[in-house]
């Protein structure tokens, strides 16, 4: 019998601290961040078929490779290999649906990659336990195995060492996503220019904000936001000074490019909030889209269908 297709839901990632220390020998710069998991998904779908291949819808969909530089395909050809497969011919197929926006610094490829490692754990029924995923996520990518983790958690090395952070609250978002996305390995080449020229602010230690993130107080946490990419990003899209002004000025708490960029993310005291502040900012004209969001959320996890009819409960009567 073919085994039923398998699907993870996966979630997007915002640095809420991101401190980059200098180059390593091996091109990776050694990291101090705290990542949050954001209600703003992508699902994989795995399946298996004769012919091989990936299949990708949604937003940005055009701007995804369909070969083998698609970071869940790499994921496909090490879990095949790590599980005596063929990994040019793993005998699967990948859909995937994008609501991560396409190289916004919100780690949606890696995203992908994790939920394909997860799919293919249970649709080959091999069993692996989630150290021994998170090992081979990091082999993908240092974003891969937060993917996977999901929640909020300090990542340390060059991003794939994590420890779950209490975070006691759900943290209101606003997302303004740019025309155009940007290169990770471009941005971080760009921030060490801009150290060798100047001397950009570094953002400071970590343990305020996670004094803010146990205490659950936006206000407090706002304060602390901090991402030494955020001047390279900038500096790369100038433009992006004016989208973090717009938020602020329409009322979020503060704002900051997520990650490599050039999304930005802005936080709000409330859900309510979040929608006055999303409206305003999308009027302003300064970024292409804006989508409102919560966190923490899950990592990645199987999407278990809901049964189409319930039985009906018996009924009582007096
Ligand atoms: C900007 C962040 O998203 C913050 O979480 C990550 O640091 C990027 O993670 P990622 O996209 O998974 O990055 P990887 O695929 O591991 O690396 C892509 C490139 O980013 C740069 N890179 C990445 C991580 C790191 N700690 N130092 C780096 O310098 C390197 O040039 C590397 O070749
Ligand atoms: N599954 C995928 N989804 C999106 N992009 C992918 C995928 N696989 C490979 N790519 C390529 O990787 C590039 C970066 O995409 P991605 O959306 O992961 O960026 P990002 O969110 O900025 O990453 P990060 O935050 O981890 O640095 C894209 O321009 C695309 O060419």
């Amino acid at each position: 019998m073919v085994p039923t297709p398998i699907t993870v839901r996966v979630p997007a990632k915002v640095n809420l601290h991101l401190s980059v220390g200098d180059a390593r020998p091996d091109g990776y710069h050694e990291l101090v961040t705290v990542f949050q998991a954001l209600s703003m998904t992508d699902e994989v779908t795995v399946l298996v078929a004769e012919e091989p291949g990936i299949d990708v819808h949604g937003e940005g969909a055009d701007s995804v490779p369909t070969g083998a530089s698609n970071l869940a395909w790499k994921a496909v050809q090490l879990l095949a290999e790590h599980s005596g497969r063929d990994p040019e011919e793993p005998g699967v197929r990948l859909s995937i649906n994008k609501g991560i926006p396409v190289a916004g610094g919100m780690a949606g490829g890696s995203a992908d990659a994790a939920a394909t490692l997860l799919a293919l754990n249970q649709l080959w029924r091999l069993e692996l336990g989630r150290d021994e995923l998170s090992e081979l996520a990091a082999k993908l990518g240092s974003d891969v195995p937060f993917a996977l983790q999901g929640g909020t958690a300090l990542g340390t090395g060059r991003g794939e060492r994590l420890v779950p952070v209490l975070a006691r609250h759900t943290f209101h978002w606003v997302i303004a996503l740019d025309r155009r996305g940007l290169s990770t390995p471009a941005v971080y080449t760009e921030l060490d220019r801009l150290r060798e020229e100047t001397r950009p602010n570094r953002v400071g230690e970590v343990e305020p904000l996670l004094e803010a993130l146990a205490s659950g107080d936006p206000r407090q946490l706002a304060l602390l936001l901090g991402n030494d990419l955020q001047a390279a990003a900038v500096s790369l899209r100038p433009g992006l000074r004016r989208t973090l002004r717009a938020g602020v000025q329409a009322g979020a708490l503060a704002g900051i490019v997520s990650g490599s960029g050039p999304t930005c993310a802005f936080l709000c005291t409330d859900a309510d909030s979040a929608v006055r502040v999303a409206a305003e900012l999308s009027g302003a004209g300064v970024c292409r889209t804006v989508r409102v969001a919560h966190g923490p959320v899950p990592g990645a996890k199987l999407v278990t269908e809901e049964p189409a009819h319930r039985p009906t409960p018996p009924q009582v009567h007096a």
